[in-house]
């Protein structure tokens, strides 16, 4: 094993300098699929400080193309962390009080090991020759971090989306190692309509004659055209129909008349181009083809002869499961699902449905009444945690 404090990373043509940790496994680690894969490097951000006891930790998921800089600026997009607002001193995730801690995803391109990695045995990057990887594995992978940095219980765990089904997947395959677990706009399983979103994004970066069957890298290519497509499409289930009327209605960008043609007449189309274009500068499509796939396969039922609540019985964690109104890319009815198979086992669980228009993304946005009720649940939970109940959980 060993600890680093400073790495690059490949990404696109460019090489970057990353802030943050990494940490490398040596020994294999057996995936979902049934290979065994390793080394695995596992590159991570932290903030705020580890108390004596170990006891302070919160754990933040990110997800699909999030990445560890959850709190600082980026280091390719030069923006705001991606939880800035969330996550910070004096923040509901208070970085005063605890210490937090978000590595980037196997499989991801951000410094953790995935398809831009080099093959140890190849000198080449992996490209599809790295293995398929499931949210399991994942979640796998982050608790080899954290039993590596002696935690043996996180005080919380939380994360939207994909980071969602991460939450979900430590709660119920690490039981003894959450105090709290805070799923928000996420699902139990991917549904057809998911998985053909995903579909379409991955065919169109495999139809870029760019994509090079995967082996871009050696070739210095990179398939921006199907990258930027696949980011276009997504990015608009991300979104919701009076978001979309409300930023841009049906006004043109930068002319007062059509152009009878195929420029982008519109602002929605302008702006949609502008996603995916700033997309590619920090994403990998091997990457996206990789993790789109880990989402597809979850379902966590499906490891539990099919009873969702099968998969919480007897868990001792604590839940707040928190859904958006105008999500319909993982809808309440998705949240809903989770808290109904966590109430038939008598789970400790709350649930939040916040009122926005903002759709799917809204997790990330300066969302009020979402702050507030992250920030009334972990305070709830730090109460009973820190006042004995939980230490004594530890011993
Ligand atoms: C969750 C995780 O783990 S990490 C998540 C990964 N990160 C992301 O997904 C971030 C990328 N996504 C986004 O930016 C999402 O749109 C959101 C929802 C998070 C941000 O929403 P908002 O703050 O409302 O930003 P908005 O959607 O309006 O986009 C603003 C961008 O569009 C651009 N834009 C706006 N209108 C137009 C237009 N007509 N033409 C071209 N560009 C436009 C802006 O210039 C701005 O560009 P910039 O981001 O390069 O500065
Ligand atoms: N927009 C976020 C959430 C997607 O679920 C991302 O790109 O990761």
């Amino acid at each position: 094993m060993t600890d680093t404090n400073c790495h690059k990373i490949r990404i696109q043509d460019k090489t970057v300098q990353l802030p943050g940790q990494r940490v490398l496994f040596e020994d294999p680690m057996p995936l979902d699929s049934g290979l065994s894969f390793g080394p695995i490097e596992i590159a991570y951000q932290t903030y705020g400080t580890l108390n004596a006891d170990k006891t302070n930790a919160v754990l933040i998921c990110h997800a699909l193309t999030g990445d560890q800089f959850v709190s600082e600026t980026h280091p390719i997009t030069e923006k705001p962390g991606w939880w800035s607002l969330m996550v910070g001193p004096g923040k509901a995730i208070d970085t005063e009080k605890y210490f937090v801690i978000c590595s980037s995803v196997i499989g991801g391109c951000m410094g953790s090991t995935g398809p831009v990695s080099v093959n140890p045995e190849t000198g080449n990057p992996y490209g599809l020759n790295f293995p398929v990887i499931t949210i399991g594995d994942m979640v796998r992978a982050q608790k080899r971090l954290i039993d590596h940095m002696g935690i043996k219980k996180l005080f919380c765990v939380i994360g939207g989306s994909m980071g969602g089904m991460q939450v979900l997947q430590w709660a119920v395959s690490y039981p003894e190692m959450v105090f709290a677990a805070i799923p928000i706009a996420t699902a139990p399983r991917h549904t057809a309509q998911n998985i053909a979103f995903h579909e379409v994004g991955r065919q169109a970066i495999m139809a870029d004659p760019d994509w090079c069957h995967g082996a871009y890298l050696e070739k210095n290519k990179v398939p921006r055209a199907g990258l930027s497509v696949a980011r276009m499409t997504a990015h608009v289930t991300y979104l919701s129909e009076p978001a979309l009327h409300r930023k841009f209605g049906r006004r043109l960008q930068d002319r007062s008349n059509l152009t009878y043609g195929f420029d982008a007449d519109f602002q929605v189309e302008s702006y949609l181009r502008h996603q995916g274009y700033t997309f590619v500068e920090r994403f990998d499509a091997n990457s996206y083809l990789y993790i789109t796939r880990a989402m597809d396969y979850f379902d966590l039922a499906a490891e539990h002869k099919g009873r969702l609540a099968n998969a919480f019985k007897d868990s001792p964690v604590r839940f707040c499961v928190v859904s958006f109104t105008s999500d319909w890319l993982f809808p309440t009815k998705a949240n809903r699902d989770i808290v109904h198979a966590l109430n038939a086992v008598a789970a400790d669980v709350s649930f939040v449905e916040v009122e926005s228009d903002a759709g799917h993304d809204a997790f990330l946005l300066d969302e009020p009444e979402f702050h507030e009720t992250i920030d009334g649940f972990v305070k709830g939970c730090a109460e009973r945690w820190f006042n004995g109940h939980g230490k004594g959980a530890i011993s």
